[in-house]
């Protein structure tokens, strides 16, 4: 993938039945890793409240922070497509107030598209509202974490063959109402199969079987970047393709005894020189205003610049 992920490229990803792929990022680095691997899709998630601000649910995340991550996911990623999250409180009450904050994630964040949680009837309105001002909308249902409220918990989500009857129902209501894809968050397989096979668009899957358009996972979670935090909310369908958690924790273990010891910054790491004939007269001029420990400070670190011995 050498170019910029578009809606056409994805539509086409998905007319092959070639699974789309998508990745969280809420952050410069992490979006120049997910751009730079080709991965298809980018979704900058309110995920970011509990994995990179440290709250035990989404719901405190703001627009102004949403932003922020944004921004900072867009200067990174120039190929994935983005995909931002409208966080809790920033669509409910009104489609103009759907409109107003999807607008500002595309405006002044840089999305492509944007995302929002849930399949009732005000849901269904506001998706409309935001795909009619022009703006593509992914639509979420199954476990929506926004409303733990009412769901008791991040539960796996239709269990019966009501509930999972009422979900490929909202599956095909977003759909009408212009969604773009669906994300299936934490159901069966079979459920993620029925609705996968029921929509002309493409739905992306977590914690959702095999048999969905596409899958999404949290970038920390598939790179093995927990913390005491995040492992309280490691979910069972986390496969860690990478232990990267480890990796930072043995650098730091690393940095931590050489620094202690001494051992850094060794000559390599210190680059600067004091231009030349300037030492000395530095030294005399600590020296005449009487400052005789600084100016022996400083002659023994040239003597460990020249000798290497301290
Ligand atoms: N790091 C992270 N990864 C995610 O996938 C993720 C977040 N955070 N935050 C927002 C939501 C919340 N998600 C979650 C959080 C917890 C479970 C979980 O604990 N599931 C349990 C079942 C719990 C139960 O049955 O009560 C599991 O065993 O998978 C699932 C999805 C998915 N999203
Ligand atoms: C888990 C995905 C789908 C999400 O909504 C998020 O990361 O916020
Ligand atoms: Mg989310």
């Amino acid at each position: 993938m050498a170019q910029k992920v578009t809606m056409r490229y994805l539509q086409s990803k998905y007319a092959r039945k070639e699974p789309i792929t998508m990745v969280t990022a809420y952050d410069y680095p992490s979006a120049v890793h997910v751009n730079q691997a080709g991965i298809d899709m980018c979704l900058v998630g309110d995920s970011a409240g509990m994995v990179a601000h440290g709250y035990d649910t989404t719901l405190p995340v703001t627009m102004t922070e949403m932003l922020s991550h944004c921004k900072a996911v867009k200067r990174g990623a120039n190929k994935s497509f983005l995909v931002g999250d409208l966080p809790f409180g920033s669509y409910e009450q009104a489609p103009q107030q759907a409109v107003e904050s999807a607008v500002s994630l595309v405006k002044e964040g840089g999305m492509d598209a944007i995302k929002l949680e849930g399949g009732s009837a005000s849901r269904i309105t506001a998706v409309k509202a935001i795909h009619d001002a022009g703006i593509a909308v992914m639509g979420h249902i199954g476990l929506t974490p926004q409303s733990i409220g009412v769901l008791g918990g991040f539960r796996p989500q239709g269990l019966t063959s009501e509930d999972a009857t009422k979900l490929l129902e909202q599956a095909l209501l977003l759909e009408a109402a212009g969604c773009f894809a669906i994300v299936l968050e934490c159901v069966p397989s079979p459920v993620g199969a029925a609705i996968t096979s029921s929509l002309k668009i493409p739905t992306i899957g977590i914690g959702a079987g095999p048999f969905c358009s596409g899958q999404v996972l949290v970038y920390h979670d598939l790179l093995g970047m927990m913390h005491p935090q995040h492992t309280k909310v490691a979910p069972k369908f986390c496969k860690q393709f990478a232990k990267v958690g480890d990796v930072i924790q043995e650098g730091l273990a690393k940095y931590r005894a050489e620094v202690s010891s001494g051992a850094f910054p060794c000559h390599a790491y210190t680059p600067y020189r004091i231009n030349p004939g300037q030492t000395d007269l530095f030294l005399k001029g600590l020296e005449s205003k009487g400052s005789l420990d600084a100016a022996q400070a400083a002659a023994s670190a040239r003597g460990w610049e020249e000798t290497g011995e301290r």
